[in-house]
């Protein structure tokens, strides 16, 4: 592969855990942030546009150009001056991995800026051991809705088929909430009995997910990992999953750390579910955006 000086490189956001899949599950949804950068003979420059564009670092610190740096130092080369322009459409800190977007994007334009060195495998291990956890990275970068378990060897990506019937529906607030955060809250042991039911709920979902099952997939969306523990930081919570499973989702879940909640719903239900998400948060008075979305299939591009 030829030496490129400049590269660009459109990232979707993704929705994580799906419920019982805690830090294991994760699918890319058709939201993207897309990020172009020109090699410089030295320097930085990053330039941001878009809904929330000056939340955004603009120096070394910028999560993006961290992870462009990571790359360069895994490869033992010193990192070239660059320009970058983020153009921003995934919203940041609302559970829709803006972080694993920045991630994935950084290192696969440093990869493709330098020759591309590293395999799409390695990339991906890179961005796990930067984010910590692989459901939002693994997704951003592969596309489609995405497992992943530790191996031997390192990691095991399985990819999850997903019955199209299914629309995912997700209510993002107008208010954040850091994954950080949303971690600390978490209890750092689980009983038996909380293990065997997020084993046996993450296998349902599996099945549910690919046969579009209706019975399954009401039942699969069960968590006692985060879920339970995270609510209470997302005002609204119960009314909003009320509102969605009365119009008719499966279900509905934390979206990543949240606060953005996210149901499943048949296509034939989506429009409604949509709606009644819409009015509960409005009348628990929060601005939200809700939106149907599909399946993003191409990840990284
Ligand atoms: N496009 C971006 N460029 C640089 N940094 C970003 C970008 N998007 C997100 N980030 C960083 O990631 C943080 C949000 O990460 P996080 O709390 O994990 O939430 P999310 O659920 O959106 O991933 C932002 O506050 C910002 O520091
Ligand atoms: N499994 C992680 C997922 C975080 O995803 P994000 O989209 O909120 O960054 C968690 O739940 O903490």
């Amino acid at each position: 592969m030829s030496v490129v000086s400049s590269v660009t490189v459109k990232v979707p956001a993704t929705t994580a855990n799906l419920g019982p899949g805690f830090d294991c599950i994760g699918a890319a949804l058709t939201i993207y942030n897309q990020f172009q950068f020109n090699r410089l003979d030295e320097g930085l420059i990053i330039q941001v546009t878009g809904a929330e564009a000056e939340r955004v670092q603009t120096d070394e610190s910028n999560l993006l150009y961290q992870a462009f740096v990571k790359l360069y130092q895994y490869i033992d080369q010193p990192t070239p001056g660059v320009k970058i322009e983020i153009e921003l459409g995934v919203p940041l800190a609302r559970g829709l991995g803006s972080s694993a977007t920045a991630i994935v994007g950084g290192l696969v334009a440093a990869n493709r800026l330098a020759g591309e060195p590293l395999s799409q495998e390695q990339v991906m291990e890179l961005a796990i051991a930067i984010e910590g956890h692989p459901d939002n990275v693994v997704p951003a970068l592969l596309g489609g809705c995405r497992l992943a378990a530790t191996s031997a060897k390192g990691w095991e990506i399985c990819d999850v088929p997903w019955h199209s019937d299914v629309v995912p529906v997700v209510a993002i607030p107008d208010f954040e909430l850091s994954t950080s955060e949303a971690r600390r809250v978490l209890p750092t042991e689980y009983s038996r009995a909380d293990a065997i039911f997020n084993t046996a709920h993450l296998g349902l979902l599996l099945r549910g997910l690919e046969t579009g099952k209706r019975e399954w997939l009401r039942a699969a969306l069960q968590d006692k990992l985060h879920q339970p523990y995270r609510q209470a930081l997302i005002p609204g919570y119960d009314a909003v999953n009320t509102a969605a499973v009365k119009a008719g989702a499966y279900g509905m879940v934390i979206s990543g750390a949240g606060p953005t909640l996210l149901a499943l719903a048949n296509v034939s239900h989506a429009g409604a579910v949509e709606a009644a998400m819409s009015t509960a948060w409005q009348e628990a008075g929060i601005t939200a955006v809700v939106r149907s979305l599909a399946l993003d299939t191409h990840g990284a591009t």
